[in-house]
């Protein structure tokens, strides 16, 4: 296939590139840079500088494209992602990541491009009364990162029929892990795993650990924390799953939680560093458990992850976070 990749310079976006090309698609990474790096995108993938908020840019790169042959599907990585910045920049949020897919959805429409598979997120469901998660559950998210995730995702659901094209949100839980040289590299460095490493590595004095009072039995939160290269597969099969006129929604996680404790000891093990770590309060906005249920992705889309190990995982981020 002919795949468009956009965000594609990103931590998720770059693997799924390298994935893709190994697979043998034909891939072009379209990427402003904001929060990605030109040497994360794979060297069998093209590369097109541009900001997929601004419609005269995104015009030009499809017709760009579009000149050597069809493109027959997007792939939407780009977005602000950082939980704690759109509580205070709600706006910023909303525009940037409700905008960005109404551009590419319009510019799916007039230059008949068939399919789409857009990045969601746990955090459309908030603070869930149970786990498993399932995608039938309430979505209520807490913070507007969430919320402007759901309302793209609603976006999806109607432009499916009305643009007659194939959707699927796959609703990452927590990434983590690397696949070789593409891999986290945030300047800003909210997530847990990557912020330990910092720590291990002697580039910060002394991890946090937020909350130690939840309802879970060490007192920190769980999460569900999948692998990148796992993720990426999801994307492969997602593309031979989507059908036409409707929109598919499925979570992707191990179907496993571990507290923060538990990832704490796991980069101890991993890197062989104490890793020294100060308890904090909780964190604004942060529920205590979100947990997967990848039944539907397991089903609907043949997936599922191989490498459920949280000592691999932090093993392979650190790997990169070395290099
Ligand atoms: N990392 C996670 O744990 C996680 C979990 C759930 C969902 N997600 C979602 O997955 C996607 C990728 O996350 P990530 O961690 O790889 O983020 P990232 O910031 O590493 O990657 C996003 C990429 O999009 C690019 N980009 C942003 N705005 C753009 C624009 N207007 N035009 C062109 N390019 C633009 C950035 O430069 C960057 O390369 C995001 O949509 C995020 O919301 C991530
Ligand atoms: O230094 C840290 C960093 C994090 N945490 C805790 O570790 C857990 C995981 O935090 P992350 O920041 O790594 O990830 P989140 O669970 O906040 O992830 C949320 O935000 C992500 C985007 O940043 C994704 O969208 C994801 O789906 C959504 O649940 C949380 O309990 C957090 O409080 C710490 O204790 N110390």
């Amino acid at each position: 296939m002919r795949l468009l990749v956009i965000g594609g310079a990103g931590y998720v976006g770059s693997v799924t590139s390298a994935v893709l090309v190994e697979a043998g698609h034909e891939v072009t990474v379209v990427d402003d840079l904001s929060t990605g790096h030109r040497d994360a995108v794979p060297a069998g993938a093209a590369f097109r500088h541009a900001d997929v908020l601004d419609q005269r840019q995104l015009g030009d790169v499809l017709r760009e494209v579009a000149a050597g042959g069809p493109i027959d599907a997007i792939l939407h990585f780009a977005a602000r992602s950082l939980v704690g910045e759109s509580v205070v920049e709600p706006a910023r949020y909303f525009r940037h990541n409700i905008t960005t897919t109404a551009n590419l959805l319009e510019a799916m429409r007039d230059h008949g491009i068939g399919t789409i598979v857009f990045s969601s997120t746990a955090a459309c469901y908030g603070e869930p009364d149970a786990t498993p998660i399932t995608e039938d559950m309430p979505t209520v998210p807490t913070n507007p990162y969430g919320a402007s995730k759901l309302a793209a995702d609603q976006m999806l659901t109607f432009a499916a029929p009305a643009y007659g094209i194939a959707a699927v949100s796959l609703r990452y839980f927590n990434v983590a892990g690397a696949y070789g040289p593409q891999g986290e590299r945030h300047e800003v460095e909210t997530h847990l795993i990557p912020r330990l490493l910092d720590v291990a590595a002697g580039n910060a004095p002394e991890a946090s650990v937020f909350g130690t009072d939840y309802p879970t039995p060490d007192g920190t939160a769980i999460r569900d924390y999948i692998h990148v290269r796992d993720l990426a597969e999801a994307h492969l099969l997602a593309l031979g799953a989507a059908k036409q006129g409707e929109h598919l929604i499925c979570n992707l996680g191990t179907g496993t939680g571990f507290s923060v404790y538990e990832v704490l000891e796991a980069v101890r093990k991993a890197t062989g560093a104490a890793v020294p770590a100060a308890e904090k309060p909780r964190r604004a906005g942060d529920p205590a458990r979100l947990v997967a249920s990848a039944e539907r992705a397991r089903t609907v889309l043949g997936w599922s992850p191989e490498r459920t190990e949280l000592s691999e995982t932090v093993a392979d981020a650190w790997a990169f976070y070395r290099r």
